[in-house]
């Protein structure tokens, strides 16, 4: 049996409707007396009081007549315990739930009548005063139904202002013989309820034992059947029915579930990045938007998880998210690789960044060598963890993360050139999985959603990736892994206003709506600003400007090593931007290039060959010892002491790589100046 109490207007109506079904179950009798037992029971404090007055009045009475038999006292008084016990027998009844009143009332009443007529009785006893004592007790039960009147007229009016204010009913019906009718109406006769069990949020729960020969298994697997008995049961809409099989014990459990109740959820309009601009720990969670179901924050992790994969249609809110994550790396020591096949949407962070080529624009060959340098870094570490035995670094390891971000992938996937996108997908893979153990994390961005812009491989070892809007389930399945779409990951159901809105899938986890925080360029500025403060002495890299900075239009692509690769020379680069050349204005040949400027990072320190195997710039000594010689012959390189009975090379005095200049005709980027 339930309580209507705290209960939704759905609960009620579930309620009435399983009543009503499990009053069919019984018989009238059963029923009258449960109902008789089930009033007794909860109103029993209202009862009592009354049950004991006219016991009390009864036993007088009955022994004055006893002693003076006359019928006029015990009927007065009779009557009047009768109706008092029934005004209050009938209050109770009628539902007045306030127990210290009702005895209260009911003795004040019947206490007075009793002093009224016995006083009459002992001044006049007579008929008449047996009749003013009982107008007497009457009129002393006027507060009582005084009260009564005012209860139920305050009852009344917030009953009509409840029902003017809620919200329309909701049809919730248990077909007669309900669940197990309703099943033998699609078709699955012989089943008997054995159990209905109401939740508290208005769901239910029928167990259902089915008979011999029907499979619990079959018909919980039956889409057919399932959408049949929904329709059977004629739910109210918005309810879900859940069918699964119950085992063992040859149950069929059902379960109806009312619409969940709407949150309302109130999207900030300001990162809260922007009210903290201060050092920030990569170690940590970033908030990337807000759960549109609960209102929750949710986060990205640059370093407790494998990459990030961001993508959707185009002007959907790829670059805002995009900027956010950047936003936060900008305010920690991490070395920034900005790789951006737009240009213009990650040029405004290049300021920031701590090495000159460490922007790549629409330069595939250029990409392939960033991401080189990045897996031989990545190597490194690993060999340092390897040693140490550990799994993944720790935030006192002393390595400066290195962040690489990357916008708009197609420009360096979707390339004639098969043999380098087999590359790119081969390393850039291996640097989204290996990177963020330590602490390399990686972040790849698409505005294509399709499968030769985002092969599996890549979308595969991303350990959170965020659909923004795209217009197929296949281009969501594409982002998120296939089946996702069906199994309610809607990316392709927002709408185009609804920029920002994307279902971010962790590893591990359902899929969320979320919506992102606007960031726009005056907010990140605010950033760039702030960080620029923090770090004054960033050099900022150079924005690579197509027909302009680019003086090999064909360079020759660069070698990677194979998996695993192991810390070995690396092959060559591919002519970047600014052309490296030794002191005499010759060109640094792409292989000699690391130890070039290996040498010049030392300074007057200088390097051994042995350190310089250790640093991955080549496998041998004997690789370096000709370039060695050549430099030595030509003055450019010195020999300054030993280290560990090794010989020591510093650059001669002053040498160093020239920078190119731009032509002094060529356009300025407004977002990177040539003094950057
Ligand atoms: N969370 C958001 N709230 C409000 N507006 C947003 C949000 N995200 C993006 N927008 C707006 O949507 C528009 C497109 O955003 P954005 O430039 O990030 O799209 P994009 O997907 O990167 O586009 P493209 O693919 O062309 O680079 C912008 O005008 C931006 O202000």
């Amino acid at each position: 049996m339930f309580t209507t109490k705290d209960t939704d207007h759905v609960t009620a109506a579930a309620e009435a409707a399983y009543e009503a079904f499990t009053a069919t179950r019984t018989s009238r009798r059963a029923r009258m007396l449960r109902a008789a037992c089930s009033v007794l029971q909860r109103r029993a404090s209202y009862f009592a009081p009354a049950a004991g007055a006219v016991a009390w009045g009864g036993w007088i009475y009955t022994e004055a007549w006893l002693t003076d038999p006359s019928w006029q006292e015990p009927v007065a008084y009779g009557a009047t315990g009768i109706l008092v016990g029934a005004v209050t027998g009938g209050a109770a009844v009628l539902g007045i739930r306030q127990p210290a009143a009702f005895p209260a009332l009911y003795g004040g009443t019947v206490a007075t009548g009793t002093l009224l007529w016995s006083s009459w009785q002992v001044i006049a006893p007579s008929l008449p005063g047996a009749a003013i004592g009982l107008v007497g007790a009457a009129a002393a039960s006027f507060p009582f139904w005084g009260w009564l009147a005012k209860h139920r007229l305050d009852r009344d009016k917030l009953e009509a202002k409840a029902a003017k204010n809620a919200p329309p009913k909701a049809e919730v019906v248990l077909a007669p013989d309900d669940v197990a009718g309703a099943l033998e109406a699609t078709g699955t006769p012989g089943a008997a309820l054995e159990q209905m069990l109401r939740h508290p949020d208005g769901s239910w729960t029928a167990i259902l034992s089915l008979p011999v020969g029907v499979s619990p298994r079959d018909v919980a697997s039956s889409a057919l059947r399932v959408s049949r008995l929904e329709a059977a049961l004629r739910l109210a809409p918005g309810w879900t029915l859940e069918v699964v099989d119950g085992g063992a014990s040859h149950h069929l459990i059902v379960t109806a579930r009312p619409p969940a109740p709407e949150v309302v959820v109130e999207f900030p309009t300001r990162h809260p990045l922007l009210d903290e601009l201060e050092e920030w720990d990569p170690w940590q969670p970033l908030v990337a938007a807000i759960d549109i179901e609960t209102g929750e924050e949710v986060y990205l992790h640059l370093l407790a998880r494998a990459g990030i994969l961001v993508a959707g249609l185009q002007r959907m809110g790829k670059s805002v998210l995009l900027s956010v994550v950047v936003a936060h790396l900008a305010l920690t020591r991490a070395r920034l690789i900005l790789v951006d096949g737009k240009l213009v949407e990650l040029s405004m962070w290049a300021p920031l960044c701590q090495h000159e080529d460490d922007f790549v624009g629409r330069d595939p060959l250029a990409f392939l060598a960033k991401l080189l340098e990045v897996q031989r870094e990545i190597d490194r570490r690993y060999a340092r963890l390897v040693k140490e035995g550990r799994t993944k670094a720790e935030p006192d390891d002393g390595w400066e993360p290195i962040a690489v971000i990357v916008d708009e992938l197609a420009t360096f996937i979707d390339i004639p050139d098969r043999k380098v996108r087999a590359q790119i997908i081969s390393v850039l893979r291996d640097v989204l999985s290996r990177g963020p153990a330590c602490l390399v994390p990686v972040l790849v961005a698409s505005q294509k959603p399709q499968d030769d812009v985002i092969p599996s491989q890549i979308r595969d070892v991303c350990g959170q990736k965020v659909a923004l809007a795209t217009t197929t389930p296949e281009m969501t399945d594409t982002i998120l892994g296939r089946g996702w779409a069906k199994k309610g990951a809607n990316a392709h159901e927002f709408g185009e206003n609804d920029k920002g809105r994307a279902v971010l899938l962790e590893d591990g986890s359902r899929p969320r709506k979320v919506q992102t925080f606007p960031f726009e360029p005056p907010e990140r500025r605010l950033v760039i600003e702030r960080a620029r403060e923090l770090w004054p002495d960033r050099p900022g890299a150079r924005v690579p400007l197509p027909d302009i900075d680019d003086p090999d239009p064909r360079p020759e692509p660069p070698t990677p090593r194979g998996p695993g690769g192991g810390g070995g020379g690396g092959g060559g680069r591919p002519v970047l931007r600014a052309v490296p050349t030794y002191p005499d204005g010759s060109r640094i040949e792409e292989n000699r290039l690391e130890m070039w400027q290996a040498l010049e990072k030392a300074g007057p320190k200088g390097l051994t060959k042995g350190e310089a195997v250790r640093m991955g710039i080549c496998n041998h000594h004997s690789t370096i010892t000709p370039w060695l010689n050549q430099w030595l012959a030509q003055g450019w390189v010195e020999e300054s002491g030993k280290r560990d009975r090794s010989v020591v090379f510093v650059l001669s005095a002053a040498q160093h790589t020239p920078v190119a200049e731009a032509p002094a005709d060529s356009k300025e980027n407004a977002s990177c100046p040539a003094s950057m």
